[in-house]
Order: C-alpha cells, then structure tokens, then sequence
C-alpha cells in the first residue's frame, strides 16, 4: 500500500492532479469533501447557527459555504473555532477510510502541512503554480486575488512547503502536460504500492536453496532469507516435530507470476503473497532502488 498526502496553494489543482491519478488507478480520498459532509451534522449545523446567526444556512437547513467563508476566513478566531469543530471529524473519517483500503491511495489534503501530516501518509506532494494561473482558472469560481490571498493567509508560505514536500507538480501549463508527468510519476507509485513480501515453504534444504538462486539471480526480489522452522503437531496427546525450511523476501506484486512459477518449478511445498500495508521510508526507498529501479 502507498498513500500520497496531495497538498498545494489555494485553486493549484489538488483536485485536478487527484482526478488524473485516479483516472490511472488511484483510489482518493478528499478532505474537502470530508469536512463538507461534517456540515450535514446536526450539532454542527446547531453550534455554527447559534455562534454566527441563522444567516449561515440556507433556506433548506443546509450551511451556506460562501456565508461561513467569509466570516471564517477574515477572522482567526472564528477560524480556529471553525477549524476545531470540523477538523477532528475530517481526521478521524480518514484514517477510517484509509484503513478499509489497499493499494495506492491519494488523500487530497489542503492543510497537509499546517496540522501534523497524519501517521498514515508515506509521501506529501505539494501542487503549485502562479498566482497570475490560478487566478485566471479559478475566475469561474468567482474567486477572485482576495479570496484566494485570503484562504492563503492561514496556510504556511510557499517555500516552506516547496522543501518539506516529498514531490513538488509545478502545474503551469497545458492539462496535457500535466497528464504527461503525472502518468510517468504513477507507473511508479503503482509499483510502490504493490511492494510485497513473498514467502515459501519446503522441507528439502537443497530445494530451498536452489530456488533462492533463481529468484535471487531474476532481479525481482531482493532481501531473502531462510529460515529454519519447527512444526510442532500434538495429536492423541504427543507431540511430534517436523523440520521444514521457509524462504522469505520482498518483491513486487506484479512480479508473482514469475515469482510463484519459479518456486512452482523448483518444487516448493506451498508459497504465499503478503500484502504490505506499512513500510519505513528508508527500507521503502531502499526497496525500490533494489527491486523497481
Ligand atoms: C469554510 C468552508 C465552508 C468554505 O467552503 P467552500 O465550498 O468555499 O470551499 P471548500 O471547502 O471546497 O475548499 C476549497 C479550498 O479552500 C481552501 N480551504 C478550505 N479550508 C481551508 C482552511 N481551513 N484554511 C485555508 N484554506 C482552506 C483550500 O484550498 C480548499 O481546497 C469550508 O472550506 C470549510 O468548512 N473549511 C473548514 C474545514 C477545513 O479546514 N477544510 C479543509 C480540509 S481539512
Ligand atoms: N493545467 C491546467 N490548465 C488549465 N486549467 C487547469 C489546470 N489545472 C487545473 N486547472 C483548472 O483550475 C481550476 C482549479 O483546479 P483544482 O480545482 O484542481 O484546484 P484545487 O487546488 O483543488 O482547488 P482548491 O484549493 O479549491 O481545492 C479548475 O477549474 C481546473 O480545471
């Protein structure tokens, strides 16, 4: 599994660059999306009409999002207020969602960088482009210099975010170009998701041996090990112990047709495919430099 924290200035293209990775395979999950159902709360709905007045909802009983902007973005208490109540919903809705899936995932963060980026997340992208572009983009939105600064004053600057990011899409040019990048960028994260530990059983040494070589000698796995196991069987009240030999390493799952052929070949008992749900970042880049490439 690999989860990418998608992040960036104000009307960059959070949401387009999501759209196109998940239109290449990506599974998203957005936190704008997050905090506008936490607005269909009832308590939220009763704790925003009771601070600000009944001007911010709208004739249906639903928040006016226009009506809340403009009063939390101009002021920073009513900001935090704001971003007390609905942000721990938002986290909280994440993780859920995140933990219910596999494979590569983009969570679509604005404030990535401004709360503690979330323990689930192995890389943050950040989108930017000029602010002469996301004006002339964003003009049908009816946002204009103002209301884009004034969403950016709560937010860290720029640069800051330009260095702590793991990958920074400079998004200022055609849409086309931008499919371009961001498709080379996936082949990669998708092998990255797919990053898995394979394992296989035999209780012929000499089998287990002779099929690490292969596979070792294949490029497609790396870090292998055997290990010598102990089956302990109690039946009628004995225990009888059998010797077998397990191999372990890491691969890819695109890989395990390959994988499973050769072990299949070199006659294994059993072999079994583990889906990784967490790795560290250094042995995750050091994996992919060894297996990917
Ligand atoms: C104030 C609200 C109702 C305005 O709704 P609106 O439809 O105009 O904007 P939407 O939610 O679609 O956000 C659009 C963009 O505004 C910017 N933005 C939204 N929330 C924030 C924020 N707290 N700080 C700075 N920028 C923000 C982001 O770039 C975001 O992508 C809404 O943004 C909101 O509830 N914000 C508080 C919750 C929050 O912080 N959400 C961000 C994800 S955790
Ligand atoms: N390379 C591009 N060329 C032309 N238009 C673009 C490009 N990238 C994004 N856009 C347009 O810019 C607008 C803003 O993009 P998008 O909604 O993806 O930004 P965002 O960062 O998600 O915004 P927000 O801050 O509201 O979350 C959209 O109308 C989108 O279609």
């Amino acid at each position: 599994m690999l989860v990418l924290g998608v992040t960036g200035d104000v009307g960059a293209g959070k949401s387009t660059v999501s759209q196109i990775w998940k239109s290449l395979g990506a599974t998203i999950i957005d936190a704008d999306a997050l905090a506008h159902e936490a607005w269909k709360d009832t308590t939220v709905l009763r704790r925003a009409s009771e601070r600000w007045g009944t001007q911010v909802l709208l004739g249906n009983g639903h928040i006016n999002p226009s009506v809340v902007a403009s009063i939390v973005f101009s002021d920073m208490t009513e900001y935090e207020w704001v971003c007390d109540m609905i942000h721990p919903f938002v986290r909280i809705e994440m993780e859920r969602k995140v933990a219910s899936l596999q494979g590569w995932v983009i969570a679509e963060i604005p404030l990535l960088f401004e709360n503690r980026i979330p323990w689930w997340v192995d890389l943050s992208v950040y989108v930017t482009a000029p602010l002469d572009l996301r004006l002339a983009r964003n003009e049908v939105r009816g946002w204009n210099k103002e209301e884009i600064e004034r969403r950016e004053r709560f937010l860290r600057n720029a640069e800051e975010k330009r260095a702590e990011a793991d990958l920074v899409i400079r998004n200022d040019s055609s849409i086309d170009t931008l499919e371009q990048s961001l498709s080379r960028y996936a082949a990669l994260f998708k092998k990255m998701a797919a990053l898995c530990e394979i394992r296989g059983y035999s209780s012929d040494e000499l089998v287990i041996r002779k099929a690490a070589i292969r596979l070792g000698a294949s490029g497609q796995v790396t870090r292998i090990e055997i290990v010598p196991l102990t089956n302990a069987l109690v039946r009628g009240g004995s225990l009888s112990m059998n010797k077998r030999y397990m191999m372990r390493a890491y691969s890819c799952e695109f890989y395990w047709a390959f994988v499973e052929r050769t072990l299949t070949e070199e006659g294994l008992e059993e072999t079994e495919l583990i889906s990784i749900r967490r790795l560290s970042r250094s042995l995750r880049n050091e994996l992919v430099e060894e297996i990917i490439g």
